[in-house]
């Protein structure tokens, strides 16, 4: 069934639309995107751009009945977001992990996360009890439970937040799935247990060749882990590459203010030149012309295209609308001055 030259996840025109009174609107509006064996694909983007709802939408876990969803999300030759619920639950845990932001409303309260892990175990392998029981041990050693044994017989409400998110990890990784869905997967984890963690889920990727969809808003992980990073604003990607261009040659104005508001160590207390705004809410989103035209007023209208494509502008990296080849920030009007950035292109 799997092989490895074959993107593991191949998603196109996904579009997912949330009910909203009696409309329907699109949260995420027609991206396409792969994830390949042994990468890491990082979608990043502010709070509110549709990240989790991709994701969601992947893994089939939104609410029927307020969302719709269209596209294709193929997962070695099956589509996910069609396939009957036996079928997706039988992929689902076993074949795809999912790691979600909020770890108390992914575990059952009622249940140890010992029997948790066991669970996924149950329903996915031929294991006998022992084996899990085991297995179990050993998978809550490796997301660095400190005592295995006491932390198997907790209930999630006895553990941290920090510690509630390695039972999550555990769980999706105990089957050595072949894609693995990392929504904010170390936010609630100190810098040193993230760092582990992600070393865990590389280590993981080592040995199973796993392709790992990696959302998160740290570039600091970005740039540790990512192979390929999406940027995605209102809905759509606005611009792709491998990591090394899109941190070196960052084109859309979207990313290059995203990467402006990192902090830098070599240039301390230099002002930061992020774009103002936010991502619209839903139902206000333009869903005609460049989405982030209303952020960067001062580029004139003729600079964006009526209905902007994704293009591929050089091997491998995607950019959204023409306003990236005119844009600067308003500080590189005011002074004359030029990093010469926007001249790149
Ligand atoms: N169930 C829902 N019903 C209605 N609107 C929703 C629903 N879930 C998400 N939205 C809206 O869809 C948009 C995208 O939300 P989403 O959670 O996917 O963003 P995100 O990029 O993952 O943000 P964050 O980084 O904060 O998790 C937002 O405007 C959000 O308010």
């Amino acid at each position: 069934m799997f092989t490895p030259t074959q993107p593991v996840l191949e998603v196109k025109e996904l579009r997912v639309s949330f009910r909203i009174q009696d409309k329907y609107y699109a949260a995420v509006d027609g991206v396409s995107l792969t994830v390949h064996p042994n990468e890491v694909l990082a979608l990043v983007g502010e709070s509110g751009c549709g990240k989790s709802a991709l994701a969601l939408a992947i893994a089939g876990l939104h609410e029927a009945g307020r969302t719709r969803v269209e596209g294709s999300a193929m997962f070695h030759g099956a589509d996910l977001l069609t396939l009957p619920s036996n079928e997706l639950n039988a992929i689902r845990g076993k074949h795809i992990g999912m790691i979600f932001q909020d770890p108390l409303t992914a575990l059952n309260p009622l249940m140890t996360v010992g029997r948790q892990i066991e669970e996924s175990l149950d329903y996915h392998t031929k294991l006998s009890s022992a084996a899990k029981r085991q297995r179990a041990l050993e998978l809550l050693g490796r997301v660095g439970m400190a005592d295995p044994k006491q932390a198997y017989a907790r209930y999630p409400h006895e553990l941290s937040g920090g510690m509630r998110q390695r039972v999550m990890i555990a769980i999706a990784i105990a089957c050595e799935p072949h894609l693995l869905i990392a929504d904010e997967p170390t936010t609630a984890l100190d810098v040193t247990i993230q760092a582990q963690m992600m070393d865990l889920l590389q280590e993981l990727q080592q040995q199973t060749n796993a392709g790992i969809l990696f959302i998160t808003h740290n570039f600091g992980l970005v740039a540790e882990v990512a192979d390929r990073v999406a940027v995605m604003y209102a809905g759509e990607i606005v611009e792709l590459a491998d990591v090394h261009t899109l941190f070196d040659r960052p084109l859309h104005p979207y990313t290059r203010s995203l990467l402006q508001s990192i902090p830098s160590l070599h240039t301390p207390k230099q002002p930061l030149h992020v774009i103002q705004g936010m991502v619209p809410p839903l139902h206000q989103q333009s869903r005609t012309g460049c989405r982030f035209q209303p952020r960067i007023r001062w580029i004139a209208d003729s600079e964006h295209e009526a209905d902007p494509a994704l293009r591929e502008v050089e091997p491998g990296h995607w950019v959204r609308c023409t306003c990236y080849r005119h844009f600067r920030f308003p500080h590189e009007f005011a002074g004359g001055a030029s990093d010469g950035a926007a001249d790149r292109v």
